[in-house]
Parts: C-alpha cells; sequence; structure tokens
C-alpha cells in the first residue's frame, strides 16, 4: 500500500486519507473522531496453547501497526516476497492509502474460563451482560473470546485489515461472527457534524466527546483503582445488533416518530428546545398538563439524569444485510458503546430502555457482546495483551 501512495498529492491533501497514530495511552479506535465504516470480527480462540495465542497477538500487534499506517500487514507484502509462498498481505489495499484506518482490541469473558491460566484475571466489569425484556439474541452471532473493531474511512481498507488478521490468525482463532457497518451513527468529537440513523434521526448528539477531559476521566477509562490493574487506560464495549422493524417505521406519522425518541426529526432539537444542543426540559408540561417529552421517550429514559450521571460512549454504525426473503430490508443499528463499567453504565440504562422505550415497538436485539479492550500500546516492543498475559 505505501509503497504505491508515497508522494501522491490527492492522498496527501485528503484528511480522510491521513493514518491515526497506533501507539498511545488508550487504543485508538475509541475516542478517535468516528470514521464512516467499520468491520466488527468476533474470534474464538481454538487453539489451546497458551504460547501460541500470545505469539499470534504479537504478530498481529506487528501487522496492524503496519496496517494502520497504511502499509501492507507483512515486511514483504503482497507482492515482494517470494512466488513459492503465499504473500503476507492479501493485497486488495494496495495503492489505497491509510484511510484513518484504526484497529481496536478486546478480550471476551470466555476468554477467562481455564483454556489459558486466565481465571483470576477476570474483571468483575466484566460480568455477564442480564437477558434484558424483549432480548432475541443468536449465540451465533453473540459472544465470543476476542473482538476487532476496524473503522476506516474506505470500507475496502477496513476489510482488508480484519482479512489479514484472520489471515494470520489461522489455526489459533476461527472468526465467530463479523459484521459490516456504513454510516457512523454517533459523533465523538464536537468538529463532527452529527450523522443520521436509518430512522431518520440525528445520533449521537448527547454523547461522551473527546473534548469532554473529565467526563472521559470519570465515565470511559479504566482507573488503576478500579480493580483489574491490567486494564488501566483501557475500557469496556458493549456491542448490540439492533434490527429496525423499518417498513412500519416508515408508515409511523413524524409526529409520533419525534414522540418516541423526545427530539424532533429535522434539528434533532429536544422537544420543546429550538437547537440540536439545547438541554432538554423534561419537567416541561404542554396544553392538559401532558409531559412535552413523553415519560416512554428514549430521550428521557437514557438521559444521565435518569441514571445518576451515567454515560456512554457511543459509537455505532448502520447496517443493511441486504433483504430477509419477505420483502423487508434486514437492517438496523450496530450499537456500540464504550464505558468505564459496564455494570454501572449499559446494563441500568439498557434496563430501563428494554422494560419502558416506546422505541421497542420498532426494534429488535438479536446480538449481544461484551470485549475488555485493554489500554494502548507503548511502542513497537508492546504487544495487544501485554498487560494481560504477563
Ligand atoms: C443502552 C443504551 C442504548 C441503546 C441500546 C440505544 C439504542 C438506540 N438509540 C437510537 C437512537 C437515538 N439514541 C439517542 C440518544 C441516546 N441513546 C442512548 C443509549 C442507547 N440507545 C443514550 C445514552 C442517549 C443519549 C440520551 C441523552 O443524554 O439525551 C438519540 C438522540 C440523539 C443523541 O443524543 O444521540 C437517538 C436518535 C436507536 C435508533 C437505537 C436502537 C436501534
Ligand atoms: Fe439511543
Amino acid at each position: 500500500t505505501q509503497t504505491l501512495t508515497e508522494g501522491t498529492a490527492p492522498a496527501a491533501a485528503d484528511a480522510t486519507a491521513a493514518p491515526v497514530p497506533f501507539y498511545g495511552e488508550h487504543q485508538a479506535g475509541i475516542v478517535t473522531p468516528a470514521q464512516d465504516r467499520l468491520h466488527f470480527v468476533s474470534f474464538d480462540v481454538v487453539t489451546k496453547e497458551r504460547a501460541e495465542l500470545i505469539d499470534m497477538l504479537q504478530e498481529w500487534t506487528a501487522a496492524a501497526a503496519r496496517m494502520t499506517q497504511g502499509k501492507d500487514a507483512g515486511t514483504f507484502g503482497a507482492l515482494g516476497g517470494s512466488p513459492e509462498a503465499p504473500p503476507d498481505d492479501t493485497g486488495e489495499a494496495l495503492g489505497l492509502p491509510a484511510s484513518g484506518l484504526t484497529l481496536t482490541i478486546g478480550f471476551g469473558p470466555s476468554l477467562f474460563d481455564d483454556r489459558f491460566g486466565l481465571k483470576s484475571r477476570r474483571p468483575a466489569a466484566l460480568a455477564d451482560l442480564p437477558k434484558f425484556p424483549g432480548d432475541d439474541l443468536r449465540p451465533e452471532i453473540s459472544g465470543g473470546d476476542i473482538c476487532v473493531q476496524a473503522c476506516a474511512h474506505d470500507p475496502q481498507v477496513a476489510v482488508h485489515a480484519i482479512r489479514n488478521l484472520a489471515r494470520i490468525g489461522f489455526g489459533k482463532v476461527s472468526v465467530r461472527w463479523s459484521q459490516l457497518g456504513f454510516g457512523r451513527t454517533s459523533s465523538t468529537s464536537r468538529a463532527q457534524a452529527t450523522p443520521r440513523n436509518l430512522m431518520g434521526f440525528k445520533d449521537g448528539t448527547n454523547n461522551l466527546k473527546l473534548e469532554d477531559a473529565a467526563m472521559l476521566r470519570d465515565q470511559l477509562w479504566v482507573a488503576p483503582s478500579d480493580g483489574a490493574a491490567w486494564m488501566a487506560g483501557g475500557s469496556y464495549l458493549v456491542t448490540r445488533k439492533i434490527r429496525m422493524n423499518i417498513e412500519t417505521w416508515d408508515r409511523a406519522p413524524l409526529s409520533e416518530q419525534e414522540q418516541i425518541f423526545g427530539r424532533n426529526k429535522g434539528e434533532g432539537a429536544p422537544l420543546g428546545g429550538h437547537k440540536e444542543f439545547d438541554e432538554p426540559d423534561f419537567a416541561a408540561r404542554g396544553a392538559g398538563g401532558t409531559p412535552v417529552i413523553a415519560d416512554d421517550a428514549h430521550v428521557r429514559l437514557a438521559h444521565p439524569s435518569t441514571h445518576g450521571g451515567a454515560r456512554l460512549l457511543r459509537r455505532g454504525y448502520n447496517y443493511v444485510d441486504g433483504s430477509d426473503g419477505l420483502g423487508r430490508l434486514d437492517a438496523g443499528l450496530f450499537f456500540i458503546a464504550y464505558q468505564r463499567d459496564p455494570r454501572k453504565q449499559f446494563v441500568p440504562i439498557q434496563r430501563m430502555l428494554a422494560r419502558s422505550d416506546s422505541l421497542n415497538e420498532y426494534i429488535k436485539h438479536i446480538s449481544s457482546g461484551l470485549f475488555a479492550c485493554p489500554p494502548g500500546l507503548r511502542d513497537a516492543g508492546d504487544y495487544w495483551g501485554r498487560t494481560l498475559f504477563t
């Protein structure tokens, strides 16, 4: 990749082509301004050898460091190795720039069983999620031992990265499930405009953002005092694949759609307000004393004031997996949220949404994932999982 693009002016001029630094205190791909495309993968570990797993994580790290900088996965590259051997890069990103690629790794609860001597390292915060009312989870697209979130501005770059990690991991891990996403459904920086989800509403307005330094310390990053020292500087990831009943939604009146979210569809302002970033007034009453923002509106039930200040850093993507054979789009939201402790953040928020959210008539949770994402890597001598395995 790099070899073919070095020095080309268009790549240098386009901000979405630029690389994101791989090393740092925290993993990239969490507060990094959300890129437009996603390929998320969850692996089962198939080797029984701890040493083999660590070797693979080291190989993955080297490949990830290279690919995020717009280089081939291996040092020989797609074309530079022996003609008698399979190339150490698959080649479909040749000529493409880094495209803001970030690769973020996480470890699922199942990795902490008795296979790799990690039982005592399982953080209390990585407690299995409870079953929520209405859940219709499919085990074959849920869970997993290790996840990698690839985000980029070019879908080919994100897919190339996941494909090469799967290739390197052959015989040690197998892909359990993966998900493509397009069109970010959140802003993670105040410099970004708020995008829209497939229901047509602005999504990500009241999200945790990279500029909120004090709140990120309080709500996003695991602190050394939180219990599992190996997770300090890391964050917990919850994924939920949420199918939307799009065709029914499209027949709902605009006023009902706005009541469901508690925001208007055009500006994204809270009902009763004018501008997108106006604070919602949950006490406001309309004619006849009815609440302006309904008691069962999504933003009322999910708002930090309903949960003792608990927040999430949401980073989800739209998905369309074709159609379902019954004339309906197989589409929805691949919800992604990072947080310091899911027991205090995702779980109570989702418990309330699952019980009372008027949006439930139009959605169904069909997959779920929970992963502990370790801190960032210091330098080229470091590797994914070092703090866990040493
Ligand atoms: C458990 C957490 C959440 C799930 C699951 C969830 C699903 C979901 N959300 C939307 C669309 C919107 N969500 C909005 C706000 C919002 N959502 C959550 C949490 C979950 N959403 C939070 C914490 C918030 C912020 C609430 C606040 O502080 O005001 C909005 C409004 C705009 C915004 O602030 O982002 C929309 C729109 C869908 C479509 C969906 C499932 C398919
Ligand atoms: Fe939401």
